[in-house]
C-alpha cells in the first residue's frame, strides 16, 4: 500500500476508527508490560526498587586506577551493601521515611521509624547501626515551649543507636524542636572515643555528647560566624533565614583525623574546619553566599551537603544545588574533579576504595557508583510501596562513615586547574586561574547508563557535567516523578503523551462527524 493509498483508506472514518482502537490497544498493552516487568525483574524480597545487576558496588572492573576493593576484609562486621536514608517516600510531606540496606539485587535489611524522616545513617564498628531521624508529633507529645511557634505539632530529633539483628535500641539521644522542616537532626556521627558528634540545625550549633549524653563540647554558629565574629567581619554572610526560615542550616559533622571538625553551613555554602580544643574556624571551604569575598560572583559551593574529606588537603562536597559533585583542593579552592552527569539536587556523595565515588542522586531518587570517568557501574533505584524515596545519603556497609585516606581524584590532574576566584582558605595560597569551576576540572565524567524508568531518564537529557544542566524544568519533572507510580518514567509519559494525543484527534474526529450527520439531517 503506498502513502497515497493510505491517506485515500484514512478518508473513511471506518478505517481512521480501526486506527485509533490498534493505537489505543498497542499502547495499552506497552504500559502494562512496561508496569509488569519494571517492578520485579531483580528483587524478590520487596518491590523496593530496580536493581541494576551490572557488579556488587565497589567490586566494579574497569575502573581507570585498577585497585580493587579490599575494604571487606578489614572489616569488624561481615556484611555488605550499602546503607541508604530515605527521607520519605510518596511526597516531601511524607513522614515515611527509612533506612535500608541494599545488596545483592534487593532491600536485605530495613529500619522504618513511626511517622519519621530518617536522614543519616552509619555502620559502628561494633556492628550496631547509628540513625539520625526526625519524628513528627502531635500537640499533644509536644513540650510547651515547641508550641510556641506552631501550636499544633513539633518534630522530635533522634539519634539513636540499635541493634542490627533485633532493631532494639542500646543507646539514643532526643531533643524537640518546633519544625521538621528545618529543625530536624540531618547528622550525627560516633566519634573513635565514644562520643557522639552532632548537628542542631535548630538551634544552628554543633555539639558532641558522651555517653552518658552531657554534652562535653559545643560549637555555636551565631557566636563563631555571626555578627560580631572575626569571621563576619572577613566575609560576611546571610543575615536573613532562609529558604525554610533556619539561619545556617548546618547539615554535616565529621571528625578529620587530626580531631579537627568539619562542618557544613549550608545557607553559608561554605564547610568549616573547626579546632575542637579552641574553637577556632583553621579552613574555609568555598565562598561565603553573598559574603564579601564574593563580590557579586556565584560562589563555588551552592546549598552543599555531606563533605567527605578524602584526605587533608581534599574535600569531596555535594554541591547540592548545583546538581554536581565536586572534589576540591582545600587550600586552593581548587575543584579538581567534578560531575553531574544526570545529577539532579545530589546530596551525598562517598569516595570509595576503588576510587570510584558513591553518589547520592536525591531528585532522580537513586544511588549510583561513578568511575571517575563518570562511567554509572552500579544503580539503586529507591522506592518502597510502589513509590519513589528521596534519598538522602548513601554508605558502603564494610566502610566507616569517614575513612581516612580514600583515594583523591586530584592526584589524576592539576589540582590548580580550576578555582572560581579568590581563595578564603586562612592560609597563603592564591587564585590561579579563573572560569567556570569545572571548566577545565579533569577528568570530566561522560557515563549514564540510559536505563529506563525513573533514572537518569527521568527528567529529560542529563544534566550536563558542570551541573549546569538542571534546569527548572528538570527540577519540575523531577518534583512530579515522586507523585507517580514507580513504574512511570520517560517512556512510559512518551506512550501516555501519544495516546493522551490520538485519543484528543479521535474525539474531534467524532465532533466534526457528528456535526457533519446534525447538518445533514437538518438540511
Ligand atoms: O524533610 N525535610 O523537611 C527536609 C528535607 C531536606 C531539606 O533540605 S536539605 O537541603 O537540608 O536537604 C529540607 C527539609
Amino acid at each position: 500500500m503506498n502513502v497515497g493509498s493510505m491517506v485515500v483508506a484514512l478518508g473513511e472514518r471506518r478505517t481512521r476508527l480501526a486506527v485509533y482502537v490498534a493505537v489505543v490497544v498497542v499502547l495499552s498493552l506497552a504500559l502494562g508490560f512496561q508496569a509488569v516487568t519494571a517492578g520485579g525483574t531483580t528483587t524478590t524480597t520487596s518491590d523496593d526498587g530496580r536493581w541494576t545487576p551490572t557488579s556488587t558496588p565497589g567490586d566494579a572492573t574497569g575502573t581507570t586506577n585498577g585497585s580493587t576493593d579490599s575494604s571487606a576484609t578489614d572489616s569488624a562486621v561481615d556484611r555488605t551493601g550499602v546503607l541508604v536514608t530515605v527521607q520519605s517516600y510518596g511526597g516531601f510531606g511524607q513522614n515515611n521515611g527509612r533506612a535500608v540496606v541494599v545488596n545483592d539485587g534487593g532491600v536485605v535489611w530495613s529500619f522504618a521509624p513511626e511517622d519519621s524522616r530518617v536522614f543519616d545513617a552509619e555502620m559502628l564498628e561494633n556492628g550496631h547501626v547509628l540513625v539520625s531521624y526526625a519524628t513528627a508529633l502531635p500537640a499533644s507529645e509536644c513540650p510547651e515551649r515547641t508550641l510556641e511557634y506552631k501550636d499544633d505539632r513539633c518534630v522530635r530529633n533522634n539519634v539513636v543507636e540499635l541493634d542490627y539483628e533485633t532493631k532494639d535500641e542500646v543507646w539514643a539521644y532526643r531533643w524537640y524542636d518546633a519544625f521538621i522542616t528545618h529543625h530536624e537532626v540531618h547528622d550525627a556521627d560516633r566519634l573513635p572515643n565514644g562520643e557522639t558528634a552532632i548537628v542542631d540545625m535548630g538551634n544552628d550549633r554543633a555539639f558532641v555528647v558522651n555517653e552518658s549524653k552531657d554534652v562535653v563540647w559545643n560549637w555555636s554558629a551565631r557566636e563563631h560566624i555571626g555578627p560580631g565574629s572575626d569571621f563576619w567581619e572577613k566575609y560576611g554572610g546571610p543575615e536573613r533565614p532562609r529558604p525554610e526560615s533556619d539561619w545556617t542550616h548546618m547539615n554535616d559533622i565529621d571528625q578529620l583525623a587530626d580531631g579537627d571538625f568539619s562542618l557544613s553551613i549550608r545557607n553559608f555554602d561554605v564547610v568549616l574546619e573547626v579546632n575542637r580544643s579552641t574553637k577556632e574556624i583553621e579552613r574555609v571551604v568555598g565562598e561565603v553566599r553573598g559574603g564579601k569575598d564574593v563580590e557579586g560572583r556565584e560562589p563555588i559551593l551552592d546549598d552543599q551537603h555531606n563533605p567527605m574529606w578524602v584526605s587533608s588537603e581534599h574535600v569531596l562536597v555535594a554541591d547540592s544545588e548545583a546538581d554536581r559533585i565536586v572534589e576540591v583542593n582545600a587550600s586552593t579552592q581548587a575543584v579538581v574533579w567534578s560531575y553531574g552527569d544526570g545529577l539532579l539536587w545530589p546530596r551525598d556523595a562517598d569516595r570509595l576504595p576503588n576510587g570510584n565515588t558513591l553518589v547520592t542522586n536525591s531528585l532522580r531518587y537513586e544511588v549510583e557508583e561513578v568511575t571517575p570517568d563518570g562511567e554509572v557501574v552500579w544503580r539503586y533505584r529507591v522506592a518502597w510501596n510502589g513509590k519513589r524515596g528521596i534519598p538522602y545519603e548513601a554508605d558502603r556497609v564494610q566502610l566507616p562513615e569517614e575513612p581516612d585516606g580514600m583515594p583523591t581524584l586530584g592526584d589524576r590532574a592539576s589540582d590548580a586547574a580550576t578555582t572560581s576566584g579568590a581563595s578564603t582558605s586562612t592560609g597563603t595560597a592564591a587564585p590561579e586561574a579563573t572560569g567556570a569551576p569545572s571548566e577545565t576540572a579533569a577528568p570530566q565524567a561522560t557515563g549514564s547508563d540510559g536505563g529506563s524508568g525513573a533514572g537518569s531518564d527521568a527528567g529529560g537529557s542529563a544534566a550536563g557535567d558542570d551541573g549546569s544542566g538542571g534546569g527548572v524544568v528538570e527540577r519540575l519533572a523531577g518534583y512530579a516523578y515522586l507523585y507517580l507510580p514507580f513504574w512511570v518514567g520517560g517512556v512510559e509519559l512518551a506512550l501516555v503523551g501519544v495516546g493522551v494525543l490520538v485519543g484528543v484527534v479521535a474525539v474531534l474526529d467524532g465532533v466534526a462527524f457528528a456535526i457533519g450527520r446534525f447538518r445533514d439531517v437538518n438540511a
